[in-house]
Formats: C-alpha cells, structure tokens, sequence
C-alpha cells in the first residue's frame, strides 16, 4: 500500500435537487459509493455545491471559542447535568479500549418531545454561551439530515434497491435520531502512549465529519488483502486484534466531508459493507477542531438485512445478521458511558 494511497472522492452533485436529473451521472455516483462501500466504508463526499465551504469553517470557530473558556465556564454544561450523553465531556473523560482519550467534547443529540434526564439520552441539548452557536449548529443539524436522506437514496440505488425497497429503507431513516459532535483536540503529548481518539468504529448510519484543515489527525485502518506489498506499518502501535492492514491519513479535502458508514450498514448489507476502525493521532502543535455529523436511523427502526444485498450475497449459507432495534442498540451502547470504563466509541 503506497503512503500516497487516498480514498475515493465521491461527487453528490448529480443528485442534488438544483441540477437536472442526468441519469448517468446518478448511476455513476451510485456505483462509486457500492464499490467504496464494498472496499473501504470510508470516502471523501464532495458536497461543495450543497453548502457553501465557509459554513462549516464557522462551526470549527464557534467549537474553538467554547473550547477556549475557562474549565468552569465549559463544565457548566456537563454531559453529568443531563442524560449523561448530552452536553460537554472534559478532556481524557472520554475512555476507548481502556486508554483516556486526548480530547474533549460537546454531543448533541436529536431533541425529544418529553425530555427525561433519568433516562438514557431521553435528556435535553445544552448549547454553550457562545453568540451564534445554536443558531449554526442548528442550521447544520438541517443541512446534514437533508445531505442523510440523498445520500442514503443514492446509496440504496448502488445496492440495486427497487423502488419500493428503497421507500421501506427510506421509512427506517426519515427521522434520524442524530448525534451532533463538536471535538476539541489539544496536542497528543509526544510522551503519550493513548490516542486523541482510539481506534473504533462508528455504531449507526452515516458520518459526515467536518475537520478544520489540520492534516495528519485522522487515521482509517485499511486491511491487507491478498500478499501484495508488505504493510506499511512504520511507527504505528500494533492494530487491535489480529487484522494485518495499514492505517492512512484521512486528511480534509477542501468542498468535502469525509463519510463512513457504521455498523448499521453492516446488518443491512448482511456484511457485505463493513464499518471501518478509525482512530485519531493529533501531534501537531495546533488545537484540531472537528465537527461530526451522525446521521443515523430512527429510534424505533428495525434494522435488519435487506432483501438487495441478500441478492448480490447469493444463497450460499451466509448467515444471517442478528437484526436491532436502533434506540435499543444506542442504550445499550451510550448507557454504558462513563459507568464502568466504558466510553462512547467502545464495542
Ligand atoms: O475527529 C475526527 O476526525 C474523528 C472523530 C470520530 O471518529 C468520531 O467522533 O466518531
Ligand atoms: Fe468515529
């Protein structure tokens, strides 16, 4: 694997609604998401025609401006008010494959009609005393949902969903029950032997990660198939488990997100797609602000293999994945956080 080696760039633009329908390019577009869906669950989404690139650059700001108050400002909207999953998580509170992460957080989740803070992420938002933050937060939580829906329809026309087919997947995801991240990352220590964030994979849908342009932060895990060239693995910590493989930078791209699918995916393609392990290692001097967007499935979707993927699968004895309610699925997941060791990017 050459280290110059980036993954797919992916253009939305054919299905965007202020374009004219042009059916090849549609076709193209969903054929390249099914064969990075296939080989890498991770692309870069080029969606400069969907939202003006200094829109999400104001994000990362309003994030920076929080994350520069003073510890006792910030932790006047600890996640600890409320259900525990919404508001702000303090630096290294966060903890992936038993090592404290280096980064601090704000989630946001979608909101519900009758909030419960005893309950799991059944609590209320806590927006940071930073004028305009709400309002552009808010106004991205928009534009991502809408990018969600598109991405999702192109995606289930590369898997070759039928109309109908598609509308029933399309029921399952038509209220996300979303997560709205902002990350702060101060410098990993050179003397660290922890992560600003370990490796893992993202639980749901659909990740649509906004970073400012700080390069070599983002790492994908790629496995090596096949005996090819040797991996190169040159100064990274031993992968979790035994997976040889090599991991890359996922630098930004001006105009795109990068986009990962999670675990869902991976039951409605009966495997066929995989979620990927990421990680992030931020040893520049700077502080890296990212912004994730989770798209993710309603809160009473049943996810389960979809008849589509079971066609290109063929029926030679795959077994068949356990389907999920997807809120059960994020209770037993987020109501494990910060409560015995677990943290929110654990298995
Ligand atoms: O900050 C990043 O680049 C990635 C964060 C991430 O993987 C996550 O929050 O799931
Ligand atoms: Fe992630």
């Amino acid at each position: 694997m050459s280290a110059t080696f980036s993954l797919p760039i992916i253009d939305i633009g054919p299905y965007l609604s202020i374009n004219p329908v042009d059916p090849a390019a549609r076709k193209a577009t969903s054929e390249a998401l099914h064969a990075a869906c296939l080989e890498f669950g991770f692309f870069y989404l080029q969606i400069s025609a969907f939202v003006d690139p200094a829109v999400p650059a104001e994000l990362t700001t309003l994030a920076r401006q929080f994350f520069a108050l003073p510890q006792e400002e910030k932790d006047k909207i600890s996640l600890s008010n409320q259900d525990g999953a919404r508001g702000y998580a303090r630096l290294k509170e966060n903890v992936t494959n038993g090592k404290a992460d280096n980064h601090e957080g704000l989630d946001f989740y979608r909101p519900v009609e009758t909030p419960d803070k005893s309950k799991p992420v059944w609590g209320e938002n806590q927006f940071p005393d930073v004028p305009g933050f709400k309002d552009k937060y808010d106004a991205w939580v928009e534009k991502m949902k809408t990018l969600g829906l598109i991405v999702m329809e192109a995606m289930a026309i590369g898997l070759g969903m039928t109309p109908d087919e598609w509308h029933e997947l399309r029921s399952q995801v038509d209220d996300s029950f979303w997560v709205m991240r902002a990350i702060g990352y101060p410098p990993l220590p050179d003397d660290s032997d922890g992560f600003s964030c370990g490796a893992h994979k993202d639980y749901g849908c659909l990740t649509f990660l906004y970073a400012d342009p700080t390069p070599s932060a983002l790492q994908v895990f790629l496995q090596q198939t096949g005996g090819a060239t040797a991996a190169d693995t040159t100064g990274l910590p031993a992968e979790q488990g035994a997976e040889s493989g090599v991991w890359i930078n996922a630098d930004p791209i001006e105009g795109c997100v990068v986009c990962n699918i999670g675990e869902m995916w991976e039951i409605w393609t009966n495997g066929l797609y995989k979620s990927t392990l990421h990680r992030v290692v931020h040893r520049s001097s700077n502080y890296r602000v990212s912004v994730p967007f989770f798209f993710e499935p309603n809160f009473s979707a049943h996810v389960k293999p979809l008849a589509a993927a079971k066609r290109i699968q063929g029926t030679d004895g795959i077994p068949e994945k356990k389907s999920v309610v997807y809120g059960e699925f994020l209770v037993a997941k987020v109501g494990n956080n910060f409560a015995g060791g677990k943290g929110k990017y654990d298995d």
